[in-house]
């Protein structure tokens, strides 16, 4: 590529916008430096490693790009097409999304098992770690926040795209719980971390983090969705008119073909010994009742945001402020500890050998404080609790459609008794594993889960905007 790059800064800036990883999708961008520059393989086709410094509404985020720059670029990449800059030597040249092309991030990997440093860019093995170099990568098809290869059968790195300082607690976490011996999470076998620059506080920052690919695993989503999409399939109970009151019940969710409940259950006792796990890394503290009361007020301080964000909230805001009055209302000394921070189905896998548990990044529109705060560990429950919300609503079709009045509320009836049923089951598991029985902290737990599904309005909001009905659909019976 030729300098000047005022010609790449606004094609970046033209693209950025356009990417599910992008976080600042609702708000225009004021400004977009390059923060650093590397090649990591000069050439044609060349890779180069970018941050970028993206301005929006006076807050400046750094996102991590890889560049392809080829001059010919060939019909399978051009999906990921960004433009055409002027080329060093004269005539243009393409520049593209290199997560989509093997020939340039397979050897990512090699870099990581020779530790090598290109500029800022370090490439790191896990402490005893032999790599399988020469895997062809493919980038995820996953719906993600971030973007992740799969090289072979071997492993899958994930690339972070907005970095924060320090080290990313995904990558934290997944190596604090291998070495507890944890087996609910997948083994670590690499990352990359960018040298820190002035101002960093001294510690590099995660790019990527390389950990084994659970190949015979298949997401707790999935695996809930078919079993709703059963469970809607079934005939009503014989005599049921459509829409009459108490025919299907949470029981009857488990007569469907797919029932999940025994996998909800197995799903709290993993998640039970996370969090064990957890405990024994980085400690627990006993928080006073001032602590949790000062969480209440950034509760409320989220949903006066969100509702002023997202009107569909609004109806519903003085039930959920007096949920989470109580909650404070009621405050006592609790056990704090790391956790998850944004725990759904789509974070937990089922493998031959049973769940592992993903993502420990938290929640992406949090600050790094904000994510690494200790939190009481039905933070992840609630996280849980709202997703078997989500997998039961998601098949209902759009605001209720055209259906008529009694069809919605007989389908409303349905989604709810599958949800009750793998709600109980995942509370059951967890407690009997061990974790604090959250049946006996329900009004701590409504308002965890409440708090949930008010960031889950400004996520969809932000980044989904057809999925909106989902919590909000939810929250007439869960703030009433
Ligand atoms: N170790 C793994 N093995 C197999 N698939 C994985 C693994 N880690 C993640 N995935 C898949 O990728 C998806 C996204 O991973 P995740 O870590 O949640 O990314 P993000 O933080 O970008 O959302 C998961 O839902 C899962 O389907
Ligand atoms: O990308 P992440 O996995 O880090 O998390 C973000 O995206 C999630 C969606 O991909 C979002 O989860 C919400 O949708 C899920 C269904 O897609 C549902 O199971 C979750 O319960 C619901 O919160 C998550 O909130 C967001 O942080």
């Amino acid at each position: 590529m030729a300098p000047p790059e005022r010609s790449l800064v606004r094609l970046l800036a033209g693209w950025l916008p356009r990417q599910r990883w992008f976080g600042g999708k609702h708000r225009p961008i004021d400004g977009l430096s390059i923060g650093t520059a590397t090649v990591l393989r000069p050439g044609d086709p060349a890779l180069h490693h970018l941050v970028l410094d993206v301005g929006q509404s006076g807050v400046t985020d750094r996102y991590q790009v890889l560049l392809g720059v080829r001059r010919d670029l060939p019909e399978r990449l051009r999906p990921g097409e960004i433009g055409r800059v002027a080329a060093a030597g004269g005539g243009v040249e393409h520049v593209y999304d290199a997560a989509c092309d093997p020939e340039l991030t397979g050897p990512l990997l090699a870099h990581m098992a020779d530790e090598d440093a290109l500029g800022p860019v370090r490439f790191r093995h896990a402490p005893g770690a032999e790599l399988r170099t020469g895997l062809e990568a493919a980038p995820s098809p996953a719906e993600q926040s971030n973007t992740s290869l799969i090289f072979g059968d071997a492993y899958i790195c994930k690339l972070f795209r907005r970095l924060a300082p320090g080290v990313n607690p995904d990558l934290e976490i997944n190596l604090a719980l291998s070495r507890q011996g944890c087996a609910h999470v997948p083994a670590v076998h690499g990352w990359m971390e960018l040298e820190p620059g002035p101002g960093d506080g001294g510690e590099p920052a995660t790019l990527a983090l390389l950990s084994e690919y659970l190949r015979t695993g298949t997401d707790g989503w999935q695996l809930a969705l078919t079993s709703v999409r059963d469970w809607f399939a079934q005939p009503a109970a014989p005599g049921a008119e459509p829409g009459a009151g108490a025919v299907l019940t949470a029981g009857d969710a488990g007569t469907a073909g797919g029932d999940f409940a025994a996998e909800a259950e197995r799903l709290g006792a993993a998640t039970a010994q996370v969090h064990h796990d957890l405990a024994a890394a980085f400690g627990v503290t006993e928080v006073p009742a001032d602590e949790l009361r000062s969480r209440v007020a950034d509760m409320n301080d989220q949903l006066s945001q969100v509702s002023e964000a997202v009107p569909d909230l609004r109806p519903y805001t003085a039930a959920i402020r007096d949920v989470f009055a109580r909650c404070a209302a009621n405050a006592r000394p609790l056990p704090f500890q790391r956790v998850h921070g944004d725990y759904h189905l789509g974070q937990a896998m089922r493998t031959g050998t049973g769940w592992v548990l993903l993502d420990f990044e938290g929640e992406p529109a949090r600050t790094p404080r904000e994510r690494r705060a200790l939190g009481h560990p039905l933070r992840d429950v609630a996280g849980m609790l709202r997703s078997f919300e989500y997998a039961a609503r998601f098949l209902q079709s759009g605001e209720g459609g055209d259906e008529p009045p009694a069809a919605a509320a007989a389908v409303e009836q349905r989604a709810r008794a599958w949800a009750e049923r793998n709600r109980a089951a995942f509370c059951r598991g967890y407690a009997a594993a061990g974790g604090p029985d959250p049946v006996a902290h329900a009004g701590l737990l409504r308002a965890l889960e409440l708090d949930k599904a008010v960031y889950e309005v400004r996520y969809e909001a932000r980044n989904r905007p057809s999925w909106l009905p989902v919590p909000l659909r939810t929250l007439d019976r869960l703030a009433g």
